[in-house]
């Protein structure tokens, strides 16, 4: 591997709660967008609720837009009412999963432990864990942020991860869904920590080439501005990604 590797940046939506299946027609134009040039530049990958998967999955083929799921069970199968398991959305067609997501680790009080043992069950599985960690509003004032997010990645990533098996996404909770973003050196200096944290989880070697995405509030009129900060390598995308003008604005950034 040479000093200059850099990740392929992945542009991923995330649709949570929205979207019925009138919107599988945001996924064809989406498709349509992405043209050679694009595609040889980035990866794509739109996260529907879970009944959108595999009708999703379905509307993507042949476009190379991926589809995850935004949450997992740690479990295979069995007694869990109105749970998912990895397994289930790689039989849907999802190569992606959301874990730990600040809206679960509040609504459904994740905790790192959790969201470890759900990326475990991703892999498991064979999909790719996008790992989420941010830091609160009340955390930044204070001055805990790099704390608070090293103490999230030490927790939440399982023994055994890789370039490939996964993915970061750094989402300050105050930013997402707010119309508010930190300033590219505060990006810049909480993605360098990130960057740092691998290469003790995944080694030197790999480290350079797990993808930190950037999620809270990217639009396409700041992702310019956010994917050319030194170690965002894409964006987790939230209210931009559904519709498909949007989120191909966005994907823009790397024409
Ligand atoms: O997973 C996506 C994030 O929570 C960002 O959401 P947002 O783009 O609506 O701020």
């Amino acid at each position: 591997m040479t000093a200059s590797a850099r990740p392929r940046p992945l542009v991923a939506g995330n649709w949570k709660m929205n979207g019925l299946k009138s919107a599988l027609k945001e996924i064809a134009a989406m498709g349509a967008e992405f043209d050679p040039a694009l595609k040889r530049k980035i990866d794509l990958l739109i996260c529907p609720p879970f009944p959108l998967v595999y009708p999703a999955a379905a509307a993507a083929i042949g476009t190379r837009i991926a589809v995850g799921g935004q949450d997992c069970h740690a479990k295979e199968s069995g007694a869990h009412t109105g749970d998912v398991s990895a397994e289930m959305l790689s039989d849907a067609g999802a190569s992606y999963v959301i874990v730990g997501h600040s809206e679960r680790r509040t609504d459904h009080k994740e905790s790192d432990a959790v969201v470890n043992a759900k990326a475990q069950a991703a892999w498991r599985a064979g999909l790719t864990a996008i790992v989420c960690v941010g830091e609160t509003k009340d955390e930044r004032e204070v001055g805990r942020t790099l704390a608070v997010v090293k103490k999230q990645l030490r927790g939440s990533i399982p023994d055994g991860a890789t370039a490939a098996n996964l993915v970061v996404a750094y989402e300050p909770v105050w930013a997402i869904g707010a119309g508010l973003t930190p300033t590219a050196k505060d990006v810049e200096e909480v993605h360098a920590m990130i960057r740092a944290e691998l290469r003790k989880i995944v080694g030197k070697d790999e480290a350079p080439l797990v993808r930190i995405l950037y999620g809270g509030s990217v639009k396409p009129s700041n992702a310019a501005e956010l994917m050319a900060v030194p170690d965002v390598d894409g964006a987790l995308v939230g209210g931009a990604s559904l519709k498909a003008a949007d989120f191909m604005g966005i994907a823009a950034a790397y024409r």
